[in-house]
């Protein structure tokens, strides 16, 4: 049986891209299941964010397969990829400053996206209830007509994840989200991510150990663009493999 054709939300097989020759992900394979949360750690230039990158189409790659629900996403556009259900928030947040909790959420509803939408959008009761919906499961339900400007750091990185969110991305894919967090704003992305994972699979890149261990189901050690290690935390930060190449440094 051809492995692809299965019931993982996400299967990658043999993907491997190379840049002048220099293999930055090397025959990769991986299978994300429903729900679940799998962490990508390893060490700097791993190949971890060129992962992201060639799931949602940023950059393409030179052989292998990324199945979505069975649909291939190696021959798609990057929008194409957004539409049918991936989304990807990178490190940095760029949430509207200038524009309340409300208004970014609703300028990111997909039907605001594109020229016509935009035309002709009309702020409706669906669009208003899904905005507040999603501002509370962000935990800015409070702040929902606050200008974006005045969030802290972390709270601007949730709010990007609403941004995502409200598009109802069955495959949320995040870049080191507590990047420069409070504890305390730690302990409720993880508990964030866990309420996200109860209808969708998510993807974090993630060097916070700690952290790591909260919220993973999984976790893929990747070195050198391959695995080096896969499977629950405790097995994998107890690898001598991870510790020599990774968690002892
Ligand atoms: N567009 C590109 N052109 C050339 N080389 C690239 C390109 N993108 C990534 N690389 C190289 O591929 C390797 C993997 O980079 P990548 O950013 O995926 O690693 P990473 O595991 O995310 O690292 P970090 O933890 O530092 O973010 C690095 O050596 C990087 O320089």
């Amino acid at each position: 049986m051809n492995a692809s054709n299965t019931d993982f939300v996400l299967a990658v097989e043999n993907l491997t891209v190379s840049f002048d020759g220099f293999k930055a992900v090397d025959d990769l394979t991986l299978y994300v299941d429903e729900g679940e949360i799998r962490v990508i750690i390893g060490p700097n230039g791993a190949g971890k964010t060129t992962v992201l990158d060639l799931i949602c189409g940023r950059t393409r790659s030179t052989q292998g397969s990324i199945r979505f629900r069975n649909r291939e996403l190696t021959k798609m556009s990057e929008s194409a990829i957004v539409q049918s259900g991936v989304g990807r928030k990178f490190q940095t947040p760029s949430v509207y400053t200038d524009l309340t909790i409300f208004e970014n959420l609703e300028i990111s509803y997909p039907r605001g996206r594109n020229v016509f939408g935009s035309l002709f959008f009309k702020r409706d009761e669906t669009v208003i209830r899904k905005c507040e919906e999603v501002a509370e499961m962000i935990l800015l339900k409070d702040q929902l007509h606050e200008s974006a400007g005045l969030l802290s750091h972390g709270q601007k990185q949730w709010l990007e994840i609403g941004m995502l969110l409200i598009q109802d991305p069955e495959l949320l894919m995040l870049d080191e989200p507590v990047a420069g967090m409070s504890v305390t704003e730690r302990q409720e992305t993880a508990k964030l991510l866990r309420r996200i994972s109860e209808n969708r699979s998510v993807i974090v890149i993630e060097h916070d150990m700690q952290f790591v261990a909260e919220i993973a189901d999984k976790v893929t050690v990747l070195h050198q663009g391959k695995i080096l290690t896969e499977g629950a935390i405790d097995k994998v930060k107890n690898d001598p493999k991870v510790i020599e190449v990774y968690l002892g440094h």
